[in-house]
């Protein structure tokens, strides 16, 4: 496979975020859960190809409206480990790994910077600081023995930016300087995938820099933006980075998609955010810590939702044309053991009351603790769902309109 660096001065690509239909949280323990990719919400990266020794990066979307780092005090942070050492062709058959010292440096290395920076423009009377405060100061932990707390939300997706870019290009003498600039019409940490979106742009924009045609070889996509969804999530199961990657709708288990779902009806979908923020992280963590407590009752309701996703499946494959009764029990009946595996929050409740009180169905989906729920819309009675959503805004939610299925990671310039 061609490794040279490309020639091409920018890259964009952007990529979908995702709906589970069924089966969060009891995917994470080996389970079936059926998701789709949200066709309208989408992240959008660029990489463009710059002078100098630094990476510059804008990602006002996550409260950093520029910041940039030198490659050469980067590398001098990491020069005590075998991590720029290491090097291997980068090929298909390569499995990048979370190198937790690594990580450690360079997450140090980032606090580092944004301090300074900090500091410097706390100096400068009436200047825009670079680093917008964030009021959900989130705790999160590495997958590994040595535990890290990241102070800040932010802060984790830049390291991911930086080991990603290092480890695909570590191979080469000298390092490129890149420009790196996001954006997103999807909501952060409502459990739409905003992460698993930003990790499929990260992974496809550094393998196009690489040269790699992207579209011809989604499994690699697949597999670094996994390697990102793991500085971020700690232990995915992957189904969000696989329905940004792939698209369409997909039956997924035991790190792999078992099926693309090809005959879905024609599903109308109100998703609705609670604007209750929380992380993945700690909602799977916490769900793992009552499944440690309490395994065979946590085994048991696990593999209930793992027939609820079956028996959607088996309804889409054989085109019920009367499935809307029995999707609308499945949402409820799925529901309801999210809560009791720990997944809900009272707001989630509050949007399965209000649609079910004008006779939908709604369920929690991503991580839930917060983040948004979807209602299964029926047949076009605008009046009544316009009392829906008027309801649901009135209490603070807020309600979005996205197709489902289509394409995952997708070139937005003609490179
Ligand atoms: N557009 C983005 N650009 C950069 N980083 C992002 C972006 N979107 C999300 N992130 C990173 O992902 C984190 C949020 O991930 P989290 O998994 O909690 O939310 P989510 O992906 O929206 O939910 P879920 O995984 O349940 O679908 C943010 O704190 C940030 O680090
Ligand atoms: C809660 C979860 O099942 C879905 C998050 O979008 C976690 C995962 O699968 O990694």
């Amino acid at each position: 496979m061609e490794v040279a660096l490309s020639k091409k001065r920018t890259i964009k690509v952007s990529a979908p975020g995702k709906l589970i239909l069924f089966g969060e949280h009891a995917v994470v323990y080996g389970k079936t859960a059926l998701a789709a990719c949200l066709t309208d919400l989408r992240t959008t990266m660029s990489i463009e190809r710059q002078k100098g020794d630094s990476l510059h990066i804008s990602a006002s979307i996550i409260g950093v409206s520029h910041i940039s780092f030198s490659i050469s005090d980067i590398l001098s942070c990491l020069s005590n480990t075998e991590f720029l050492k290491e090097t291997r062709p980068l090929d298909d058959t390569t499995v990048p790994v979370v190198d937790a010292q690594v990580i450690s440096l360079i997450e140090q290395h980032v606090k580092e910077r944004i301090d300074k920076l900090n500091v410097e423009m706390s100096s400068l009377s009436e200047a825009p600081s670079p680093m917008t405060p964030m009021t959900n100061m989130a705790k999160f932990a590495y997958p590994t023995a040595e535990k890290l707390i990241v102070e800040d939300s932010r802060l984790v997706s830049l390291v991911a930016i930086i080991y990603i870019y290092l480890y695909l290009n570590k191979q080469d003498e000298k390092f490129p300087s890149f420009k790196f600039s996001m954006s997103s019409n999807l909501p952060i940490g409502a459990g739409l995938g905003s992460s698993s979106s930003f990790s499929v742009c990260l992974a496809s924009c550094l393998l196009y820099q690489r040269n790699i045609d992207v579209e011809k070889n989604l499994d690699m996509v697949n597999k670094w933006s996994f390697l990102a969804e793991q500085l971020i999530h700690g232990t995915p199961s992957g189904i969000d980075n696989a329905v940004g990657t792939y698209g369409g709708v997909v039956a997924f288990s035991m790190g792999k998609i078992q099926r693309q779902i090809s005959k879905i009806p024609n599903l109308r979908i109100l998703i609705v955010n609670t604007k209750v923020s929380r992380n993945t992280r700690v909602i799977v963590g916490k769900v793992r810590t009552k499944h440690d407590a309490d395994p065979i009752n946590m085994k048991e309701k696990f593999n209930r939702i793992e027939e609820i996703a079956a028996t959607c499946i088996q309804h889409f494959e054989d085109q019920e044309p009367n499935s809307q009764s029995i999707l609308s029990k499945l949402i409820q009946d799925n529901h309801i053991l999210l809560n009791e595996i720990g997944a809900g929050h009272e707001k989630l409740d509050q949007v399965v009351l209000i649609a079910s009180s004008l006779g939908y169905s709604a369920k929690l989906t991503g991580a839930g603790g917060g983040g948004c729920a979807y209602v299964l819309l029926q047949d076009q009675d605008e009046d009544r769902e316009n009392v829906l959503k008027s309801q649901l805004e009135k209490t603070g939610f807020e309600c979005y309109v996205s197709g489902i299925g289509g394409k995952g990671i997708r070139r937005e310039l003609n490179f």
